[in-house]
């Protein structure tokens, strides 16, 4: 459990408060200088005057959202004044800039008059790409909203109304799926009229719950028609023609309990008398309404959401705001208007009956997560979310007329969201994309492993290769459909029952009969080794390329694809290459998996298959042969050895950027190069690395990966006559479809090179 103690620290620690203003161009240089202010910044200043649009162009106005509250109703802590909110209007800062790339000023204003506040907004138009109000109370904030939304030419947008309004409209649209409960009868009690709940009633009325079967109640109890105390408009057109008067009596047999109130307001035995698999989304912060230990404690049929991270189900406008002002930024929208709302609903509540990425299990600690009680509503966390929703809302706004620079190629604003998301979403999107323009088929000997269905699903939804199962037909079936997953037309051979078994045995025995292996053996090899059954599959042109090893050894793939399949002739060896990927760079890491002791030969042979590698991501090799001693400063048979094989690798590639032997240090640093090895080829910028031995190599990319966040991508196999892949124990979904878009690209390579294109 969080520790108050904790909270504090955290904002406490290094640098104080949560954000930071970074500038993203260079200020070194007195040319830097003049062009970054006076007199340069004269140049962009005059494009704007002359065209406003420009502003768009030449500053930070189109990525720059204001989080402007005057601290009235901030979160379920009420009204603590604006200075005691700035916490908050930072962490909204964190969660635009986290999630979606967005900058944000938090702007605190020291008012609770309505016009001030709206003057005030509207005099900030020309610094802004969008305002996102927040944590602003009712009623005034409806007012204001409307105001602003009139007069102003950038969307506004109050977080708290409709950022709840489309999450509590998600999760409730998949609560109801589960619970089978149709929206149109449902009962629904609002605790909360202010901010949230008004928006959040209007929004299901829209999208079909009967408002005759909805009661609203606030501090003073059940709206109903007739009511004086306590009333305004927006209450009015949303009052209850009821004898209920209080949370008590409007909770009888009411479906669904939506808290946007206060701390505690639900109590067990309002809990007792609603229907059957009562849902109920206690989302006052930071505590809710009730908690779901406490909720549970009373119905063991209850679903239950809270606005908090710490709990299953968080029903929290954090799963919105970041991803729908993407959207509407993107497009230049001047509004965010209901069809764009709308479109946000339906992209969160269609993500959460999708299969989980492994990468969000294990940041919310490696819990499965599936579609159902537990899991009505996307996880923030999920990458997902991003590149579901902003272009949901994007194409809502070209399609509502509110776009005013539409987004021509939707699939490209999708990749461009996912580089947002890291170099790895990028640079693995490169080599998806040739996969995908000419898929191969893809053997999997491990076909009964769950990692390697939900990879086929992908795989085949994305068109990126033609999968291959070999396995028991019966069990694939059955773990595919309990797994949700269709196979659509995908080939499943099971080796004991293929057709070519007779074919293949003789295949494997003519090729292994002097190494001690009889017909008998070739036989039950392919019937109980999948992994020798996919790689005759391979070598007799079956398949295009092999992917093994979630449930095996290093050696039991390794070894029947070096037996049967064989490495390329003129090779010496095969090779082992991790792509290491950083947030903003990518560097190539050899031979890291196979060879102990390498020789001078065979590390030359690595540096080339290497830099062969790094140009298929579309990547120019820079290569670094490394050791302990730059350019014969330490004189010893390992430096030598490396010495000599980068004059190897320079004889047989005399195109290749490379040089050696270098240590690590100075192969990524340009001004010691500069300054002492003026002479080299390699400027500091080495991107593929040659460790001297596997010790180092393997040493070295594991450290990469843990101590610098590193997404390592390998061990791709280099060398093979064709491809063959090792998976890891550990790889996820994700890294399977990586590895097998890495060997589509292989295998169209390979094709390249057995029918090169007639030049003549
Ligand atoms: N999980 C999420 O994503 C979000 C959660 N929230 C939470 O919702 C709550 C309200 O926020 P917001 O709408 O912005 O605030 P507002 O100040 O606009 O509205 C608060 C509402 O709660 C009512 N209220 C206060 N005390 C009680 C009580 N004891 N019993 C019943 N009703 C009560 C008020 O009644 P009255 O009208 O009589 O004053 C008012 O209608 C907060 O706890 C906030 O954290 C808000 C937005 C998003
Ligand atoms: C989540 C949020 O915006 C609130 O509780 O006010
Ligand atoms: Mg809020």
């Amino acid at each position: 459990m969080l520790k108050f103690i904790d909270a504090l620290e955290y904002h406490r620690s290094g640098r104080k408060g949560k954000i930071e203003v970074i500038t993203t161009k260079p200020c070194a240089t007195s040319r830097d200088l003049s062009l970054a202010y006076s007199p340069g910044v004269a140049q962009p200043c005059l494009a704007i005057e002359k065209e406003p649009d420009m502003a768009y162009e030449y500053t930070t106005k189109g990525n720059l959202v204001a989080v402007v509250s005057n601290g009235t109703a901030v979160l379920g802590l009420g009204d603590i004044g604006p200075l005691a909110a700035k916490p908050v209007m930072e962490g909204k800062g964190v969660l635009f800039k986290s999630f979606a790339d967005i900058d944000v000023f938090d702007i605190e204003l020291n008012t609770k008059d309505p016009d001030e506040l709206i003057r005030t907004v509207q005099l900030l138009e020309p610094t802004f790409g969008g305002i996102n109000l927040e944590d602003i109370k009712g009623p005034e904030c409806f007012y204001i909203e409307e105001a602003l939304q009139k007069t102003m030419n950038i969307p506004v947008f109050h977080d708290d109304q409709h950022g709840t309004a489309i999450i509590v409209a998600a999760g409730m649209v998949n609560a109801l799926e589960v619970v089978e409960k149709k929206i149109d009868e449902i009962k629904i009690v609002f605790n909360g009229a202010g901010a949230a709940g008004i928006a959040c009633a209007n929004l299901l009325i829209s999208m079909g719950v009967n408002k005759k079967k909805l009661i609203l109640c606030d501090s003073k109890g059940v709206i109903y028609k007739g009511r004086t105390v306590g009333m305004n408009p927006y209450k009015e057109r949303l009052a209850a023609q009821t004898d209920a008067r209080t949370l008590d009596d409007a909770m009888k047999g009411a479906d669904i309990f939506f808290g946007v109130s206060v701390k505690g307001a639900l109590t067990a035995d309002m809990l007792r008398v609603m229907a059957k698999d009562p849902i109920v989304f206690a989302m006052a912060n930071p505590d809710p309404e009730i908690t779901p230990n406490e909720a549970k404690k009373v119905r063991d049929d209850v679903i239950i959401g809270t606005g908090r991270s710490d709990y299953n189900n968080q029903v929290n406008n954090v799963l919105c705001f970041p991803f729908l002002f993407r959207g509407a930024l993107d497009t230049h929208a001047s509004a965010i208007n209901d069809e764009m709302k709308l479109a946000a609903v339906h992209a969160l509540a269609q993500l959460a009956k999708e299969d989980v990425p492994d990468s969000v299990g294990r940041a919310y600690g490696n819990s499965e997560i599936k579609f159902g009680r537990e899991y009505l509503l996307p996880k923030p966390f999920d990458p997902r979310v991003l590149l579901r929703m902003a272009p949901a809302v994007a194409q809502a706004a070209m399609d509502s007329g509110v776009a005013r620079r539409p987004i021509l190629d939707m699939e490209k604003y999708t990749e461009h969201l996912e580089a947002l998301q890291g170099r790895s979403k990028e640079i693995m999107r490169t080599m998806i994309n040739k996969a995908k323009a000419a898929p191969k088929r893809v053997v999997f000997p491990e076909g009964e492993e769950d990692k390697i269905l939900r990879s086929v699903q992908v795989l085949l939804d994305e068109r990126i290769a033609i999968p291959i199962l070999i396995g028991e037909e019966k069990v694939i079936r059955e773990k595919a459909n309990a797994l949700n997953i269709e196979l659509r037309g995908t080939e499943i051979i099971n080796p004991r029952k293929s057709e070519k078994l007779n074919a293949y045995s003789e295949v494997l025995f003519a090729k292994r009969q002097r190494k001690g292996m009889t017909r008998y053996d070739a036989r039950r090899r392919l019937q109980e080794d999948g992994n020798y059954f996919g790689a005759i599959m391979l070598e007799q042109g079956d398949a295009d390329a092999l992917l093994s090893g979630i449930n095996a050894h290093y050696p039991d793939v390794t070894l029947p694809a070096i037996e049967v399949v064989g490495k390329k002739d003129g090779l010496s060896k095969v090779h082992g290459l991790y792509m290491m990927v950083f947030k903003k760079e990518v560097v190539f890491c050899a031979d890291t998996t196979v060879t102990i002791e390498p020789t001078a030969e065979e590390l030359a042979e690595t540096a080339i298959l290497a830099a062969e590698q790094a140009q298929r991501f579309d990547i120019t090799p820079r290569v670094a042969m490394l050791s302990f001693s730059n350019f014969g400063s330490a004189q010893h048979p390992l430096t030598q050895k490396v010495k000599k094989a980068t004059e190897l690798v320079k004889e047989r590639a005399p195109e290749l950027t490379v040089d050696g032997e270098i240590q690590a240090n100075v192969a990524l640093d340009p001004e010691i190069v500069k300054s002492q090895y003026p002479f080299s080829n390699l400027k500091g910028d080495a991107n593929v690395f040659i460790f001297p031995d596997l010790q180092s190599g393997n040493i070295t990319y594991k450290m990469l990966a843990k101590l610098g966040n590193a997404v390592a991508v390998g061990p791709i196999l280099m060398g093979m006559k064709k491809p063959i892949h090792v998976l890891q124990r550990a790889d996820d979904v994700s890294d399977i479809v990586n590895m097998a878009a890495v060997a589509v690209n292989d295998a169209q390579m390979n094709e390249l090179e057995e029918y090169p294109l007639n030049t003549h």
